[in-house]
């Protein structure tokens, strides 16, 4: 976007010091800021009391994955795939010491893999077939979807379940088409705010780590 089109948009950004008169003054600025952290913590103990039973599932399924030799594969779309590679490092990366590393892949990581399929057979496919390629009975998929709705998650829940995988979503919305395919632990964000649900997001898999790692150190 130019600074002329930008100055159309925001006409309060001034040519010299980029404010006047008219722009948000600092005092309710830091006032949206605290608005949005409580709203942030309001939605991440929200998402804890409704799902904290769900999250110790996923962990004891995803434990029993790593404890049989298995893998975790991590998918999603722009700001979730993001969360996936986050969610993958965590464990091949333990940040505590004494935790070991455990197999984890994003599949969101692979341009090569991404331009091919999506070019080929369509983005609705781009993880199924990574799925069927790198996936095996007893793996984890974990998939992260603001919408719970990305029909390229759908596609490769829909494998990953005929291919005896365990499934995991981290979801906001309702939930309805991924309870409908069956996925197996469903861990789901209320409200519709799309940066409120990423957020909880990363406190979701920080949280299945620990416990995943919790699990493991007792031996399940
Ligand atoms: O929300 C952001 C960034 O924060 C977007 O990049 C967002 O991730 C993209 O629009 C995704 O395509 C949305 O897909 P999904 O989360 O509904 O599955």
């Amino acid at each position: 976007m130019t600074k002329d089109a930008l100055k159309q948009l925001y006409p309060f950004l001034s040519e010299d010091s980029g404010a006047t008169d008219k722009s948000p003054d600092n005092e309710s600025l830091l006032q949206a800021l605290t608005e949005k952290a409580e709203h942030s913590a309001q939605t991440k103990l929200a998402f804890i009391e409704q799902n904290g039973q769900t999250l110790i599932d996923a962990a004891q399924a995803m434990a029993k994955t790593f404890a049989a030799g298995g893998k975790l594969l991590c998918m999603g779309n722009g700001g979730s795939s993001c969360d996936a590679s986050h969610l993958a490092v965590e464990f091949n990366h333990p940040v505590s010491v004494g935790r070991p590393p455990l197999p984890a892949v994003n599949l969101a990581a692979d341009t090569a893999m991404l331009t091919a399929t999506s070019n080929d057979v369509g983005y609705a496919l781009a993880f199924q077939r990574q799925v069927m390629a790198l996936g095996r009975a007893g793996d984890t998929l974990v998939g992260l979807s603001t919408s719970g709705e990305s029909e390229n998650l759908c596609q490769a829940f829909t494998a990953a379940k005929n291919m005896g995988l365990t499934t995991v979503a981290f979801i906001g919305g309702d939930g309805s088409k991924l309870r409908a395919l069956g996925v197996d632990h469903i861990l789901c964000v209320p409200g519709n705010n799309i940066h409120r649900i990423q957020e909880s997001h990363v406190l979701a898999y920080h949280c299945l780590w620990d416990v995943v790692h919790s699990l493991l150190a007792k031996r399940l």
